[in-house]
């Protein structure tokens, strides 16, 4: 991690001795950003290189590189992007038991590192088993420069890792669920410092990309430590996942999941003023209008978020009208 390590990737990966043709998977913005400089920079050593552009996260995308990987030949993947191209080639890697390489051009979600990929299908959201990578190249030059809210919702994806836990600990109590205490309490350290940190992380500043760069590896830590989304995923995340479902595109993953943490912290009990407070301070949305979605669909969201996938929150079998207008109102959510 650090000022302009893309242009050390080849070398990077050299200590590594993968063997094979490497197969970069990434997006269109981010090919632009830093997939084709990844590319020139093999050519240049004289390795031959292939690329896969995915525009979407699905299962359909993972089955194109997994071809495209056959076809070529690959040694290993390279995934050059944001959540949804790291995760492809997460997943595709993982099939096709080759390793993979992580380099992230924006710091918007924790899945930089972490052991899992996460993919909707239909009516429900897979949180699918993968390695991790093998080596990441952060570059924060490039994490800096990306647009600024793609790095407030990575603080945000972060933030909701305090719910996340207090849903997987009454999981744990009420259902026997897994848990490990010390994924927990990485998954919460590190949601503690970036907050601590909150008043420093600004735009414009390459340190802030850094700070946050390094809290989303170690959230993806406590994601492979604990073998499940489980310290960084939790009814917040349920919430996001609905909305993605209902409103495409509306709005990044991790603003979505930095409101629903104010509701579900707010459902736990807890310090939501706290959780809407991190937020603000950082520029992240704390509002359904901050997420450009009407108040009936958050209500929509919060009702249908349990049935999303058989994980245990403080959603229990699933909150009623009234009472999601309550907990969304009383939060100023709507
Ligand atoms: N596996 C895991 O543990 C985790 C997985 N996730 C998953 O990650 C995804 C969310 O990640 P997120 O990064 O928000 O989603 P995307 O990968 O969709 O990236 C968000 C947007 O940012 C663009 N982008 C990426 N880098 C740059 C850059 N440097 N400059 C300008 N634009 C850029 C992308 O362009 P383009 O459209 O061209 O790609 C896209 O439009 C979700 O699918 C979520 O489920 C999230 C957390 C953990
Ligand atoms: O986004 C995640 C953690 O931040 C993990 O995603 P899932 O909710 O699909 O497990
Ligand atoms: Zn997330």
């Amino acid at each position: 991690m650090g000022h302009g390590v893309l242009s050390e990737t080849v070398d990077a990966i050299s200590e590594l001795h993968l063997h094979g043709v490497p197969l970069v998977v990434t997006s269109p913005t981010p090919n632009d950003v830093a997939g084709k400089r990844v590319v020139a920079q093999f050519e240049e050593e004289g390795i031959a290189v292939e690329t896969v552009v995915i525009k979407e996260a699905s299962f359909a995308s993972v089955q194109r590189v997994i071809e495209v990987a056959r076809e070529v030949d690959a040694g290993y993947l390279v995934g050059v992007g944001g959540g949804k191209a790291i995760d492809i080639a997460k997943m595709a890697s993982d099939e096709i038991k080759r390793g993979f390489v992580s380099i992230p051009t924006a710091a918007s979600h924790d899945g930089i590192v972490s052991g899992r990929g996460s993919v909707p299908e239909k009516n429900t959201r897979h949180s699918v088993a993968a390695e991790p990578p093998l080596a990441v190249v952060a570059d924060t030059e490039i994490l800096a420069d990306a647009p600024w809210r793609l790095t407030t919702a990575g603080c945000a994806d972060i933030i909701s890792n305090y719910t996340a836990v207090k849903d997987w600990r009454l999981a744990n109590r009420l259902q026997n669920v897994e848990y490990s205490g010390y994924s927990a309490a990485l998954a919460e350290m590190t949601a503690e410092m970036l907050v601590d940190n909150a008043e420093s992380i600004k735009p414009g500043l390459e340190e802030s990309a850094w700070v946050v760069t390094k809290a989303l590896v170690s959230s993806g830590v406590a994601m492979s430590i604990a073998g499940s989304s489980r310290p960084a995923s939790g009814a917040e995340h349920l919430f996001s996942h609905q909305l993605d479902r209902i409103a495409p595109g509306a709005a990044l993953h991790g603003h979505q999941v930095g409101v629903g943490s104010i509701i579900t912290e707010y459902l736990h009990g807890g310090n939501w003023q706290g959780i809407r407070d991190a937020l603000a301070t950082i520029g992240a949305p704390t509002t359904a209008d901050g997420l450009e979605i009407d108040g009936k669909t958050v209500v929509e969201a919060l009702t249908t978020a349990h049935e999303i996938r058989d994980r245990y929150t403080i959603l229990g079998n699933g909150m009623n009208e009234a009472a999601a207008i309550e907990a969304a109102t009383t939060t100023n959510v709507i």
